[in-house]
């Protein structure tokens, strides 16, 4: 990838399915995409494709990404290892609205064993346009950075 993409997309072979129906949803919505894989439904480690989409958001190669697998819980636990990424499960909408509000969420994950397809677009549009409102809130995503999450000694 030479360009900045402007969302990426990675799924395992449990939310392929729901991953096509978003990839047409945001490209309806005329939305830069690349779809990471996998791209069928043989069983595959939901690892490898979290990993890739949320190196390249950490990485600035990406502005955002989404993520899907069955639950939504195993990409959301890979992709927030990385530095930058704040990834938000959001299978309902109040989470959606949420996560951009208040924590500037830059990888959205979706539950494709858990979400229909209309509700997952409109989770995708929450997302996608409700702002991040600063203040308090950035202050306390700066402290992220700043050890206040290391583990006590
Ligand atoms: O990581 C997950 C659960 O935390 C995802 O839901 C996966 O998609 C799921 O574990 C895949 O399950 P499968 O039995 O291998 O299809």
């Amino acid at each position: 990838m030479t360009e900045k993409k402007a969302i990426l997309l990675g799924s395992d072979h449990a939310a392929v399915d729901l991953k096509a129906i978003v990839m047409a949803h945001l490209k309806s919505r005329g939305l830069d995409t690349e779809d990471m894989g996998t791209h069928g439904r043989d069983s595959v480690d939901y690892t490898h494709y979290g990993i890739q989409v949320a190196r390249a958001v950490s990485e600035g190669r990406a502005e955002r990404g989404i993520l899907l697998c069955g639950s939504g819980l195993g990409m959301s636990m890979v992709a927030n290892r990385f530095p930058g990424v704040r990834a938000a499960l959001c299978n309902d909408l109040f989470a959606a609205g949420m996560c951009r509000r208040h924590n500037d969420a830059n990888i959205l994950v979706l539950g494709g064993r858990v979400l229909g397809d209309v509700l997952a677009c409109a989770i995708v549009d929450a997302w996608l346009d409700t702002p991040f409102e600063g203040g308090r809130h950035q202050v306390r995503l700066d402290q992220f950075n700043q050890g206040f999450c290391e583990p006590f000694k």
